[in-house]
Formats: structure tokens, C-alpha cells, sequence
């Protein structure tokens, strides 16, 4: 087990988002969030990471999670691999530079990076963190058709090694047998 919500209520400013969701994720699975601005997607994913406590509920976890958001997780001004550096072992950041086509970049300070290297540099995190389960909020924004179509092979790839993916997309994301969870 990777993931497992039991009868799950998820709530934000006093509203109830979600409710009485259940769902397990194992080795290879994935699920795919869908739902309208406000839905509660994002919540979701944090609730999924550990860092929003279910309003109601169980969640447990059989490992650690890496969660992609809006947010930048680089320092700005340090280089994109210094960047990496900082949240996974040095050995592993060069091979999640080269899976993401950012290797000519390793050099070059974050913030002046491009919205979508920006975005591929967030999904280099969570390869070189090789945690168990990605939650991936909205990680197609921002990527060009490539990058989209790369995004796709690498969650195959971490669910072929036995990770497992909760992505919130508005556009698709292919996710082969994916369990759906709408809000
Ligand atoms: N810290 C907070 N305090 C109060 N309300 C919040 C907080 N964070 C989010 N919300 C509210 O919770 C609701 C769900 O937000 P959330 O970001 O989870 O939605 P979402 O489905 O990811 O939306 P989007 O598609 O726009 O990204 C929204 O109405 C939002 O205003």
C-alpha cells in the first residue's frame, strides 16, 4: 500500500470540499483528480502529502510522497543542479536533469529559466526525490507538447518501478488505468 484514504472528507475555510472518499493506491497505480476551479483538487493532493489533516477521515501513506505544485521549490538564485541539490541526493540529480532535458541548463541560475523548464525542473525534484508517490498538481502547465508527452512516459516509468500517482490535471494527462476521482 502506497496510499490509502478511508472515507476521506477534505475541507477549506470552512466548507466541506470532498467527502466520505475512499481509495487505495498499490505498486504501478494511479489516480487522476478532475473537477472545476475551486473543486478542491489541490487540497486533495495536500491532503495526500501529509500537509492538510483530513477534516474527516483516515489517510495513510506506506512511504514518502513528493509533491509538485504551483509553487516554486527552487532557490531562484542558485543554479538549477545547486537548485536540485538541495532536495536529493547529488548522485541522483545529473540522471533527473538528463530525464527531463534540462542537462545544457544545469548550470544556469533558476530564476532565469523559462515557465516551462520551470515546470520540468519541478518534475526533476520529484524524480531525484524518489519517493514512492507523486502527487502531481496541474504538472502539465506550462510544458510544450513534448513535454507533455515526456511527463507521460516518466509516470509510466515510476509506475513500472513500482511507484504509484495522484495527478490533478485540467488537461489531459494519459494515465492508463487510472482510477478517476471527480470533485
Ligand atoms: N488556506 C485556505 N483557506 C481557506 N480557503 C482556502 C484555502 N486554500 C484554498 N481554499 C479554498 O478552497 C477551495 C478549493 O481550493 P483548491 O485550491 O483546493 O481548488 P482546486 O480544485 O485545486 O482549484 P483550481 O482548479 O482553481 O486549482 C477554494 O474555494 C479555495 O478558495
Amino acid at each position: 500500500m502506497i496510499l490509502r484514504f478511508e472515507d476521506v472528507a477534505v475541507a477549506r475555510g470552512g466548507r466541506v470540499l470532498v467527502h466520505g472518499l475512499s481509495l487505495q493506491l498499490a505498486a504501478g497505480d494511479a489516480a487522476l483528480v478532475t473537477g472545476s476551479n475551486g473543486a478542491g483538487k489541490s487540497s486533495l493532493l495536500r491532503v495526500a502529502a501529509g500537509l492538510l489533516g483530513p477534516f474527516a477521515g483516515r489517510v495513510e501513506r506506506g512511504g514518502e510522497a513528493a509533491l509538485l505544485t504551483e509553487a516554486h521549490a527552487h532557490d531562484p538564485e542558485l543554479s538549477l543542479d545547486r537548485a536540485l541539490g538541495f532536495w536529493a541526493k547529488v548522485d541522483r540529480v545529473a540522471p533527473a536533469l538528463d530525464a527531463l532535458e534540462l542537462a545544457h541548463l544545469a548550470d544556469v541560475p533558476v530564476r532565469l529559466l523559462s515557465t516551462g523548464q520551470r515546470r520540468r525542473a519541478g518534475l526533476a525534484r520529484v524524480v531525484a526525490g524518489g519517493a514512492a508517490l507523486w502527487l502531481l498538481d496541474e504538472p502539465a502547465n506550462g510544458l510544450d507538447a513534448d513535454g507533455v508527452l515526456l511527463l507521460e512516459r516518466l509516470l509510466a516509468e515510476h509506475r513500472a518501478r513500482g511507484g504509484a500517482a495522484m495527478v490533478a490535471s485540467h488537461t489531459p494527462v494519459a494515465l492508463p488505468h487510472a482510477v478517476e476521482v471527480r470533485l
